[in-house]
């Protein structure tokens, strides 16, 4: 049989999910495991160069077959940490938003955030690499993963971070679910069992990760404990169910 093509997030957010994952000799005779930023590995897995990806829930509409292959995901229960709104201004001043590029979940959230909870029209503008440093004045921007960690720790950080998560919980008093490992089409049982019980072993080795991935500028074990919520829950797949309804009538 070809291997199979897997797409993972490059974050550290990933690295308890990928950790038995790069450490199993079965699985890895199986796959050809690709790391990038939650956007590209989305449209890998629209454009076929994939056939599983730890991909943004909000791709799921545009992929015909799409089904969760694990039990595991990137998601929160309230403040997440590393999907924020930057702003000089609190949100009802905020006039234009820029949307990370890396993101696809995330970015539509805020949009989805903007009409149902805060209920303020804004003009959104999809970013390009550099924008960070365009954020000012009236002007806010979504930015996720590691970046947020180093943009809170930055001479020139904003003074008012919305945690993106935090406010989609106030909203709708549910955890959320960014990112899922989703195949585009039907995978072989026995690997799909395989990579479910890989996705757990960092999880139950937190400290070994953490040993694996030195980060001076956040508690690691705090992000991976308590921030990331990586179990799919029934209540985080209402939460996706309700996030694509309110994604697709912005
Ligand atoms: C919590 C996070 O969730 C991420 C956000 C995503 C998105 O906005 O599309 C996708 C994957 C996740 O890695 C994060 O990036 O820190």
């Amino acid at each position: 049989m070809d291997k199979i093509r897997v797409a993972a997030v490059s974050y550290l957010n990933s690295k308890p999910l990928l950790y038995g994952i790069k450490r199993s000799p079965e699985l890895l005779s199986q796959i050809i495991l690709t790391e990038d930023y939650p956007k590209k590995i989305g449209e890998m897995l629209v454009s076929g160069e994939a056939d599983v990806g730890l991909i943004p829930v909000a791709f799921i509409p545009l992929i015909p077959h799409w089904q969760i292959v694990s039990d595991y995901c990137i998601g929160s229960v309230g403040k997440v940490e590393t999907v924020s709104l930057f702003s000089d201004v609190p949100v009802d001043k905020i006039e234009k938003v820029l949307l990370d590029y890396q993101s696809f979940s995330s970015v539509n959230l805020c949009r989805v955030l903007f009409k149902n909870h805060w209920k303020k029209e804004v003009v959104f503008e999809n970013a390009t690499a550099g924008y960070i440093q365009q954020i000012s004045g009236t002007t806010a921007g979504v930015i996720i993963g590691d970046r947020v960690f180093e943009q809170k720790a930055s001479a020139n950080c904003q003074p008012y971070i919305y945690d993106l998560a935090e406010e989609w919980t106030k909203f709708t008093k549910l955890p959320f679910m960014m990112a899922a490992w989703i195949a585009n089409k039907k995978l072989p049982e026995d690997f799909t069992k395989l990579f479910n019980e890989a996705n757990k072993t960092g999880l139950e080795n937190i400290d070994a990760v953490i040993a694996e991935n030195p980060y001076p500028l956040y508690d690691l074990k705090k992000y991976f404990m308590e921030d990331i919520s990586y179990e799919i829950t029934g209540d985080k797949l209402k939460a996706m169910q309700l996030f694509i309804t309110l994604m697709q009538e912005l």
